[in-house]
C-alpha cells in the first residue's frame, strides 16, 4: 500500500487535492488515474481534480493541474491562487511577488496576507490568446471568434472564443438561471470543432462592471468557480462591447466573486481568495 500527504484547498468552492512534490514523489504514469481516484466523493477524498505543486527550472514553483476525469489542463486560475498561498505559507517562497510556471507559460502572483496568513492573491494571468487556432477551434485561421453564429444540437448560439492558455467558449444569456449548463455544457465541451475540448461559460451582463457567470468545465463538469473562465469572460465582454478595457469587472460566480481587469498593456489581472480545507494522508495501490 502506497500513500502520500495532501492538502485540500478551495478557491470560491473550486476545490482540488494539492500534492507538494517538493516532499512527495508520485509516479508519472499514475497521475491521471490518481486524479480520478482522489476526486471521487464516494471512494476517494472528493474534489474537482488534483493539483501538483512542483519544483521548476524557471520559477520558484510549478503548477500541474488534473481535472477529475484525469485529463491534464494547461492552466487553472483558482489553482494558481491556492498554489501561491501554499508556496508562501510553507516557505517555498519568501517574497510576496513571485512567478509560477504552468503548462501554458509563466504567470506572476502577488500575495495579500495578514499575520502570515494569505487571504487573497492577485495573479497576472498574461495576455489572452484570441485567434481561432489558439483555442484551438476548427475553422479559418487567423481570425478571432467573436459573437460567431454556431449551431450546437440544432440550436443557434453566438460564441466568443478566448484562450487563457486553456480554451473557453463564452455565450451570453438574458438570465443566468436559464443558462443551459447541464444540457449544452457537455455537448459543447466535446464538440468536434474543438480538437482539445473546451470549457463552456454562460454570462449574464448586469452592467459594464458586473457579470453573472456559470461554467461547465472541460474534464470536470459544473464547478463553483473557474478562474481562467472568469478571465476569459471579461476579455470576451470587452470584445463584445459590454464591459470596459482597463476597468475592473466583478464576476459573480456560483461560489463567490472574482475581480478582473483586462489592462491596456494586454495582460489580465485576477484577484480573489484561496483557502485551506484540510490536510491528510491518501492511501492507494498502484
Ligand atoms: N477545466 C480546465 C482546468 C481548470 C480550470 C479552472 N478550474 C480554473 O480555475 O481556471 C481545463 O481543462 O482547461
Amino acid at each position: 500500500m502506497d500513500y502520500f500527504t495532501f492538502t485540500k484547498m478551495h478557491a470560491l468552492g473550486n476545490n482540488y487535492i494539492y500534492v507538494d512534490m517538493f516532499n512527495e514523489n508520485l509516479p508519472e504514469d499514475l497521475l491521471s488515474k490518481l486524479a480520478v481516484r482522489v476526486s471521487n466523493v464516494h471512494t476517494g477524498i472528493g474534489s474537482d481534480g488534483m493539483i501538483l505543486i512542483c519544483p521548476s527550472d524557471i520559477a520558484p514553483v510549478k503548477m500541474r493541474i488534473f481535472n477529475n476525469d484525469g485529463s491534464e489542463g494547461k492552466n487553472c486560475g483558482n489553482g494558481l491562487r491556492c498554489v501561491a498561498k501554499y508556496a508562501y505559507e510553507n516557505k517555498i517562497v519568501s517574497e510576496k511577488n513571485f512567478k509560477i510556471e504552468t503548462l501554458s507559460g509563466l504567470v506572476e502572483a502577488e500575495i495579500h496576507e495578514e499575520a502570515g496568513e494569505v487571504y487573497s492573491v492577485t495573479v497576472n494571468m498574461g495576455n489572452p490568446r484570441l485567434r481561432r487556432k489558439d483555442l484551438p477551434m476548427i475553422g479559418l485561421d487567423s481570425e478571432m471568434v467573436v459573437n460567431e453564429q454556431v449551431e450546437f444540437s440544432n440550436q443557434t448560439l453566438y460564441m466568443t472564443g478566448v484562450s487563457m492558455g486553456n480554451p473557453h467558449a463564452i455565450f451570453y444569456v438574458d438570465s443566468i438561471e436559464d443558462a443551459p449548463l447541464t444540457t449544452l455544457g457537455p455537448i459543447i465541451e466535446k464538440d468536434s470543432r474543438f480538437p482539445e475540448g473546451v470549457n463552456v461559460e454562460f454570462l449574464e451582463v448586469l452592467n459594464e462592471n458586473e457579470i453573472n457567470f456559470r461554467v461547465w468545465e472541460r474534464g470536470s463538469g459544473i464547478t463553483q468557480a473557474c478562474g481562467t473562465g472568469a478571465c476569459a469572460a471579461v476579455v470576451a465582454s470587452v470584445l463584445n462591447g459590454k464591459t470596459k478595457r482597463n476597468e475592473q469587472t466583478t464576476v459573480h460566480l456560483a461560489g463567490g466573486d472574482l475581480f478582473i481587469t483586462w489592462t491596456d498593456q494586454g495582460h489580465v489581472l485576477m484577484t480573489g481568495p484561496a483557502e485551506v480545507v484540510c490536510t491528510g494522508t491518501y492511501y492507494y495501490n498502484k
